[in-house]
């Protein structure tokens, strides 16, 4: 490459191959009489959450699976949300639930995911699904955690590595610890023998950031604050995956522009990166639509 620095690792290239084979599974299900059916819930007006079920949509449509999406307003009560999540989890034609984030401050998070039917919680927060991950035994790997490791897996067998043996022999420091990416990054991490470092929010703070993250032949942030990643982070001949997506105002122009929790410098001396946009993103909507393929094939089989 006469370009130097990183391999970029083409984020919608790969989404591209799996929503291909994602369609192929839902044609062999749809010739046995399974059909699959995802249903997205939001609640308000969360501007991220409201532009991802837009993603999902056309997810779902590009691989022919049903899509529906329910939403409620802001004020909608605890019980309201429940008697949906309910009438849900009866629906023999809904495959897989996804219950958007952020939600109302009156609503308990934990009260909600714990209503959902775990055979339809396609993002395993339903605490028997994450209990099942950190097991190591999941039923549904929660899509963006997923993603970072299908880029990862991928990058490396291109890269004509021994995949198992090269986990094994490696460090994975994940920054970010959140239920739904940081730790389901750690316990895939752990499943595959790597030797794991968490960092959060006190290990920045604390000026020890650096310190962990350069162990990393892995690392992957996911803090959601704009270039906190910079070159005396990066150990020299890293795997760089980035998963923020934070939205910062162009001045120039007016408009909002997506940026990553990695600067754009800092992956000089890397080995690969993932872009952003177009990185770890665009798997996670194919994933998820994948999941929910998943959910009515087990369904079926209980049938
Ligand atoms: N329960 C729940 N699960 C989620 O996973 C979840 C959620 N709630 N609430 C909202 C956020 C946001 N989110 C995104 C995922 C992919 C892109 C994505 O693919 N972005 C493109 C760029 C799109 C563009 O350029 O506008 C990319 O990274 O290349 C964006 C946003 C998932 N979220």
């Amino acid at each position: 490459m006469s370009r130097g620095g990183p391999a970029l690792i083409d984020g919608r290239a790969r989404a591209r191959a799996l929503q291909r084979r994602v369609a192929c599974d839902v044609v062999r299900l749809a010739e046995l009489g399974v059909r699959c059916g995802l249903a997205t819930v939001l609640v308000g007006t969360d501007y991220a959450a409201g532009a991802y079920a837009r993603r999902l949509e056309r997810a779902a449509a590009a691989v022919g699976i049903e899509h529906r999406h329910h939403h409620l307003p802001a004020h909608a009560s605890r019980g309201e949300v429940l008697e949906l999540l309910a009438r849900l989890g009866d629906d023999p034609l809904v495959s897989g639930i996804l219950v958007l984030r952020p939600l109302p401050a009156h609503l308990d998070e934990g009260e909600l995911f714990t209503a959902l039917d775990p055979a339809k919680d396609i993002e395993a927060v339903h605490p028997e699904n994450a209990g099942l991950l950190a097991l190591g035994t999941p039923r549904f790997v929660p899509s963006t955690p997923a993603s970072v490791f299908h880029l990862l897996d991928s990058w490396l067998d291109e890269a004509g590595t021994d995949r198992d043996a090269w986990y094994r022999g490696s460090t994975v420091c994940v920054v970010g610890r959140s239920n739904n990416v940081g730790k389901p990054l750690i316990s895939l991490a752990s499943a595959r023998g790597a030797t794991v470092v968490s960092c959060d929010e006190n290990t920045s703070r604390t000026g020890r950031l650096a310190r962990y993250t350069s162990l990393g032949d892995v690392l992957v942030v996911a803090a959601g604050v704009p270039g906190l990643i910079r070159a005396e982070h990066v150990a020299p001949g890293a795997v760089v995956l980035d998963v923020g997506i934070n939205p910062v105002p162009e001045p120039a122009t007016g408009r909002t522009r997506l940026v990553g929790d990695v600067d754009p410098g800092a992956v000089a001396a890397a080995w690969a990166a993932t872009p952003v946009p177009g990185g770890v993103g665009p798997v996670t909507d194919v994933w998820l639509v994948q999941n929910t393929v998943l959910a009515a094939e087990e369904a079926a089989k209980r049938r």
